[in-house]
């Protein structure tokens, strides 16, 4: 009893402390519990003592009621146990009444939604019949309308005389089938889509399952006239090619490299926004004007339930024809030759001696204008074409860009001279190009030639000639008086005609640059060397990132043609730009394509560049350049131990940079750097730049006093580098030489053991052991090295400072000699700065 006076306190207390609607816990953590507050409230509240209860608590209390009326022997105290007791029943009686109540409330919402839904199911399901009864029907009348069709046609046909009447039945009996065909097709879909609504119905309600049967049966009679408008309006749509609901129509989504989302949903006729949302969903947070790759479009594509095709951009490029001619198609074309050779064994001169043989003889006036290849007609009557920019250069350039345009590879060999490294260079050529060679041995006029040599020394580089019995074909020429000219032209031809070289001339030109300016007057103009096709005036081209209109064509003899056809070089005006030299050209149908494929090749090689490095592109160098003016041109003197490595720096640097930063060197010479150099680099702002030279003592004072700033080089590499970084404003801290101090040579002993020891004097800075030393002998470097010993008196000392003597040997050199001077320097990291 106590422990149940003790459950029911535990009991009364909970509703007691239960102010209002917190009873809330009661509600089994159901989402239906506001409900169940409401139906507390309205079962509770009515109860004046409970309420009152509730909010009484433990004060006296006035609803206990008379205490007369009350059975004998119950305290105050009971009585109210009792009642709160009673209440507290009360209330969990009416709270059940209320859960119950809710939940068949929420059971019978989930009836009505269930219910709802279904009928909304059902609708859509009766569309997509009505959709899918429509469709059939008009492939049935469609069937139908050919079936007649035929049997019109067959009719017609019988009236026909007899020999011709079997095609006509045989049309009928043809046609027929089909439209048969697709009429079951129609019927067996029809029949499928009706049973599996049945089923579907079934599965769900009875009472609708035979109304939709039957609708279904019908065909739809039964349905209202909305209905039927309805149905015929969606019919109507789709004939007009309009999309019926829910009619997924898988697309083919051409998929570039990358695409923008917002042309991705195009692509694929969805809207932005859910395929934003796809893309989320595979988490990628993008808005519709970012581009996503490939890869993930794809993802996308295949998402939405529809193909992917990957295309390139390099697919414009596609237009350009890539078609490979019939045989018969071919015609036989003329060689195109290139003559090589080392320097000087007279390539220009041979050129020169077949042009003015047979090209200059037969013109008046005798002007023949270069325009980088000419033909000449043999004695026996064939054409050749000779690519009139002779070296290796211009050969592998060419053929590094892809255009392969020599047939026959004509090699120069000075028959006074000998097999040089250039003619090797050149044999490699012709033989990784895979073209055959003919060896024109050259200058046989002279008194000391000697051809047999030439020859001998060829098969070291297995070139094995006629005359030696192999198969390569040799002739002795000379440039100069004419001799054999004619015989190397006739063994030209006859290695063409082994060659079978054959063009179709009938179709798009195709050809390849072989040189190519900004004309003054005429624009960019390319000489090109026509390949395949024929080249026609008003043809629209691309020529490697260029593209134009032929606007007119000019022959080797400067004369204007209206068309080129294979292995004739002509000169063509109408670009838009200038090409490179080797660049392919390509006749395409329109401008727009032409216009198209350059741009993509541009953005290409852009990309490309870019690629390589930012800060190594022309296009920030120029930037840069156009910043600071100064760096505009920068301006250098050079002085260098000799002739040859002033010349070769010089080169070396009008090389660097381009139109807008420029190497301007002010002055070279050989010999040490003196006092009037320092004074015109600092009259024009440049620094002396000494390559195996120094400054004498005073020009190392004006340049200390002025602050012209003199820099050492013993390797050219070095010096042309260190110009470039300057000339591309790259210039920044590194590892370079400080000057510590010079010593004089003052006299020179053996010491046993040791070899050549120096006595010397410190007239400058300091000499220290560890630093590295040149030996400098009338202010040019003959040695740079280490020292093996430093000796003050008899000991070794490790720095001997200005006005001193001292002894030094060098480690591994012995060529020293009273009056040379030892640089001492060391190497330190420093800013640098030209200029
Ligand atoms: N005696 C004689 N001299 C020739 C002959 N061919 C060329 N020479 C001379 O040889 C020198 C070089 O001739 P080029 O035609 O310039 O030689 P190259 O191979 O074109 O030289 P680079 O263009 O420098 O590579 C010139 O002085 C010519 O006059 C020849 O058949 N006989």
């Amino acid at each position: 009893m106590n422990d149940n006076d003790g459950k029911k306190t535990l009991g009364v207390r909970g509703p007691g402390a239960r102010p209002g609607n917190v009873k809330q816990s009661f509600s089994h953590g159901r989402t239906k519990n506001v409900v169940v507050e409401t139906k507390r409230k309205r079962v509770v509240v009515p109860k004046p003592a409970a309420g009152k209860a509730a909010a009484g608590g433990a004060a006296p209390n006035p609803a206990l009621g008379d205490p007369a009326k009350r059975p004998a022997g119950i305290s105050d105290a009971e009585m109210e146990r009792r009642l709160k007791a009673l209440q507290a029943a009360k209330a969990r009686e009416g709270e059940e009444a209320a859960q119950r109540e809710a939940d068949e409330k929420s059971r019978e919402e989930d009836r009505q939604r269930r219910r709802e839904e279904a009928e909304a199911k059902e609708r859509e399901e009766r569309e997509r019949e009505e959709a899918l009864k429509a469709k059939a029907e008009e492939e049935q009348r469609k069937a139908r309308e050919t079936e007649e069709a035929a049997k019109r046609a067959a009719a017609a046909a019988a009236a026909v005389p007899e020999d011709e009447a079997p095609a006509g039945r045989s049309t009928s009996k043809a046609a027929a089938p089909a439209p048969r065909k697709k009429e079951r097709e129609a019927d067996t879909q029809e029949r499928d889509a009706r049973a599996a609504k049945v089923r579907e119905d079934n599965r769900r309600s009875g009472k609708l399952t035979l109304n939709q049967a039957l609708a279904g049966g019908e065909g739809g009679r039964t349905k209202s006239m909305a209905a039927m408008k309805r149905k015929q309006e969606r019919a109507r749509q789709k004939a007009m090619g309009g999309t019926v609901e829910r009619e997924k129509i898988v697309r083919d989504v051409q998929l570039p490299e990358a695409i923008m989302v917002s042309e991705l949903a195009n692509r694929m006729a969805e809207r932005v926004g859910a395929v934003v949302k796809a893309l989320m969903q595979n988490g990628m947070m993008v808005t519709q004007n970012q581009t996503i790759d490939a890869d993930t479009a794809e993802l996308i594509i295949e998402e939405f339930g529809h193909r992917a095709i990957r295309v390139s951009d390099s697919d414009v490029e596609d237009v350009i024809a890539s078609v490979e001619d019939r045989d018969e198609d071919l015609q036989p074309r003329p060689p195109v030759v290139t003559i090589m050779g080392h320097v000087d064994h007279g390539k220009t001169s041979l050129l020169d001696a077949i042009r003015n043989a047979k090209v200059v003889a037969s013109e008046a006036g005798g002007i023949t204008q270069h325009i980088g290849a000419y033909q000449v007609t043999t004695d026996n009557g064939s054409v050749l074409t000779f690519l009139d920019t002779p070296g290796h250069a211009a050969f592998t350039s060419m053929r590094a860009r892809g255009a392969h345009v020599t047939d026959i590879v004509v090699l120069v060999v000075a028959a006074d001279d000998a097999v040089m490294p250039q003619t090797v260079e050149a044999i490699n050529h012709a033989k990784a190009a895979k073209v055959p060679m003919i060896v024109a041995i050259n200058k046989i006029d002279k008194p000391q030639a000697n051809p047999t040599k030439v020859r001998t020394d060829l098969l070291q580089h297995e070139v094995v000639v006629e005359a030696m019995s192999g198969e390569v074909q040799d002739v002795e020429v000379s440039a100069l008086t004419g001799e054999g000219l004619d015989e190397l032209l006739e063994a030209i031809a006859l290695q063409a005609e082994i060659l079978e070289l054959k063009a179709n001339p009938n179709r798009f030109a195709e050809g390849a640059v072989i040189e190519a300016k900004l004309d003054v007057g005429r624009g960019p103009v390319a000489t090109v060397l026509v390949q395949k096709g024929t080249l026609k005036q008003g043809d629209i081209f691309v020529v490697g990132e260029q593209w134009g209109k032929v606007r007119a064509l000019i022959d080797d003899k400067g004369e204007r043609i209206t068309e080129a056809g294979p292995s004739v070089p002509v000169e063509v005006l109408g670009l838009n730009g200038t090409p490179e030299a080797g660049d392919v050209l390509n006749v395409v149908e329109t401008e727009a394509q032409a216009r198209e494929i350059a741009e993509y090749r541009e953005n290409a090689s852009k990309a490309k560049r870019a690629a390589v490095g930012a800060a190594t592109t022309l296009d920030q160098l120029m930037a840069k350049a156009k910043a600071d003016e100064t760096v505009a041109e920068l301006p250098i003197l050079v002085k260098a131990d000799v002739q040859g490595s002033a010349e070769a720096i010089v080169q070396a640097m009008e090389k660097i940079g381009n139109d807008e930063v420029r190497v301007r060197v002010l002055h070279s010479g050989v010999g040490a750097i003196t006092e009037t150099d320092v004074g015109l680099a600092e009259a024009s702002g440049a620094p002396i730049m000494g390559f195996n030279v120094r400054a004498n003592a005073s020009a190392r004072n004006t340049a200390n006093q002025k602050g012209v700033e003199i820099r050492y080089y013993s390797v050219i590499y070095d010096l042309v580098d260190d110009v470039k970084k300057a000339a591309s404003g790259l210039l920044s801290a590194e590892i370079r030489e400080k000057f510590i101090g010079y010593a004089l040579i003052k006299e020179v002993f053996k010491v046993s053991g040791v070899g050549k020891v120096a006595g010397c004097l410190v007239t400058e800075g300091v000499a220290r052991r560890s630093a590295g030393v040149r030996l400098l002998r009338d202010d040019v470097v003959v040695h740079e090295g280490n020292l093996k010993t430093l000796k003050r008196f008899k000991d070794e000392v490790k720095e001997v400072t200005s006005g001193q003597e001292c002894g030094m040997a060098f480690e591994n050199y012995d060529d020293i000699r009273p009056g040379d001077v030892i640089e001492i320097f060391e190497r330190e990291e420093v800013e640098r700065k030209l200029a």
